[in-house]
């Protein structure tokens, strides 16, 4: 799903208005329309009280005609405008007018006024800003704000959670609304899926507003939203007359001791997203444990004993994942650096290998082209240094992917693929990923997916895809706490096979994103 900019979403409306000759209010009617389904839909009637807040622009404008519409329908609906400023946008003041055929004269709140009574148990719809916020907010609205945040009451808010950009970093942290469920307009924004703004929101969903569908399919973004439909074209089938050394030979470098159980989950990953032939490159002391716990695998030992201590072996590996439980180790750092000079596989560089790098800026320069890097918002830091926001963080990747030609995946809960300047962020995965290996695990995917002739940029959306899709299969029957990585690698064949289910008929539940 493509993610839009703000600027992009304005073009749409207009390129809309243009093409159907309509008018911005219809298309207003239209979105409004859509809104009051939605809530029709879930309330069937109840009178439960609706406290509708909105500002002066077209997000508010918004506002009032899902107010006028729950009117005309018997709802029991109060209705603010918060007056921030007198620049009423032309549709505002239409629909403004119009509500007041349903003899409700909205009650005007501006700075010093007391705020209305709620109940926890009352609803709110939040259409104060959209997405034409361009500055902090007065003083007043973020009281207000934090007065709707403080009353608890179940808050739905219209396109954009009031205060939050979709393309920025909030001023003033407490002053954005803090949302149960966000409708947003056509399609989500970028806010949403970041750690310090996506928390504004605990669900959403896209409404169909009616927006130029040529517009929006021709139009390029620098964000997509990665799901099912976007990584289902991606998939290489598996053919007949196929044997082992068409999938490619996978070598995983790494481990330490104490730290070989890394090795073992990334090898069998990788295994098991397909690859034809593994072999793992360890420390003496790991030779019996790998053995013994994946007969699969073929072990090459390093000279050290207990480290890494000088990379080399006579295979011709397709892909080599790197750095898991390796340790920084004064050997392993030299042998790293003497790898990389003669290396010219492509590399999934993960963990010790990045703190490697970071501490050794130069290396990075002789990491190949097609090469990935996967680091935790940790390691990263060490790699391009501090970010004021996640916007900054994005920028600086993005940056950094640049220039050393490589494809940069920032893990965590909406983990991020960036390359050329292009955001993949991904839907799947869950908290109980959140544990202990499962980073080895994407490691050791990606490496056998690159084995299988997946380009970097391919493997890394589709191997991120398919190991949250494990980990949120994996998840039925166990729950967060007690789901481990050794379940994400369980349940990767269970991931490739959800890729062709035939989607259910949709329930409203399932429709609303998670
Ligand atoms: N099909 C669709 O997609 C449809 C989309 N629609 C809806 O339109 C929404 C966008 O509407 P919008 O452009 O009128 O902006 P909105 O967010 O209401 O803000 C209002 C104005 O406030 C101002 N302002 C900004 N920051 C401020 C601040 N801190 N403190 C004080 N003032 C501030 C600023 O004006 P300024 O003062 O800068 O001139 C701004 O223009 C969109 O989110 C969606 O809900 C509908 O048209 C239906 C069809
Ligand atoms: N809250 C979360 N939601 C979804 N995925 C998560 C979450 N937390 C972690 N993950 C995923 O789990 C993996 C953790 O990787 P990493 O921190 O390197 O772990 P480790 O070093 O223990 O292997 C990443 O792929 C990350 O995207
Ligand atoms: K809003």
């Amino acid at each position: 799903m493509k993610i839009y900019s703000a600027d992009q979403i304005y073009e749409a409306i207009n390129s809309t208005i243009e093409k159907n000759n309509t008018t911005s209010n219809e298309l207003m009617e239209f979105a409004g329309t859509q809104l009051f389904d939605w809530f029709h839909t879930r309330m069937q009637g109840a009178q439960v009280p609706i406290h509708i807040y909105c500002g002066i622009g077209n997000n508010g404008g918004s506002g009032l005609v899902l107010g006028r519409k729950l009117l005309h329908h018997g709802y029991n609906v109060h209705v603010y405008i918060v007056n921030f400023s007198d620049k009423r946008t032309k549709d505002f003041l239409i629909n403004y007018d119009r509500i007041k055929e349903f003899k409700v004269w909205p009650r005007l709140l501006s700075s010093g006024e007391d705020f209305p009574e709620m109940d926890k148990e009352d609803i709110v719809v939040d259409a104060i800003f959209g997405i034409g916020l361009n500055r902090e907010t007065s003083d007043w609205v973020k009281n207000l704000i934090k007065y709707i945040n403080a009353s608890d009451a179940y808050t739905v808010s219209l396109d954009v959670p009031s205060g939050l950009y979709p393309n920025d970093a909030p001023e003033d942290k407490e002053a954005v609304i803090e949302s149960n469920f966000t409708l947003t307009f056509q399609a989500p924004k970028l806010s949403f899926f970041l750690p310090e703004t996506g928390v504004y929101m605990q669900r959403w969903e896209a409404i169909d507003v009616g927006l130029d569908p040529e517009y929006l399919q021709t139009t390029n973004t620098e964000v997509q939203l990665i799901d099912t439909l976007e990584v289902l074209p991606l998939y290489i089938p598996r053919e007949k007359y196929a044997h082992k050394g068409t999938y490619g030979h996978s070598l995983i470098i790494g481990g330490s001791f104490g730290k070989m159980g890394a090795v073992t989950l990334a090898s069998s990953a990788c295994l098991r997203v397909g690859t034809g032939l593994i072999t793992a490159y360890i420390p003496e002391c790991g030779y019996t444990i790998l053995q013994t716990s994946l007969p699969e695998a073929m072990v090459i030992c390093d000279e050290g004993e207990k480290n890494i201590a000088k990379i080399q072996y006579a295979i011709e590996p397709k892909s080599i994942g790197m750095g898991i439980g390796m340790g920084t180790d004064a050997v392993t750092v030299k042998a790293l650096k003497a790898f990389l000079k003669t290396n010219t596989t492509p590399l999934i560089i993960d963990a010790d290998a990045l703190n490697i790098l970071a501490t050794n800026k130069t290396l990075l320069k002789s990491v190949p082209k097609g090469s990935i890097l996967t680091p935790h918002p940790k390691e990263l830091e060490r790699l391009i240094g501090e970010w004021t926001d996640d916007f900054d963080k994005i920028e600086k990747t993005k940056a950094f992917a640049k220039k050393y030609d490589a494809v940069v995946i920032i893990k965590g809960a909406n983990t991020i693929t960036i390359y050329d300047n292009h955001l993949y962020i991904n839907n799947t995965g869950n908290p109980g990923m959140a544990t202990a290996g499962s980073g080895d695990v994407l490691t050791g995917m990606l490496t056998g997916l690159i084995s299988q002739g997946y380009d970097a940029l391919t493997a890394a959306i589709f191997g991120v895809y398919l190991h949250g899709k494990a980990g949120d299969i994996a998840l039925t029957g166990l729950g967060y706490q007690a789901l481990t990585a050794s379940d994400i690698i369980d349940h990767i064949g269970d991931a490739y096979l959800d890729l062709f289910k035939e989607p259910e008929e949709p329930s409203a539940e399932a429709e609303e994103n998670r």
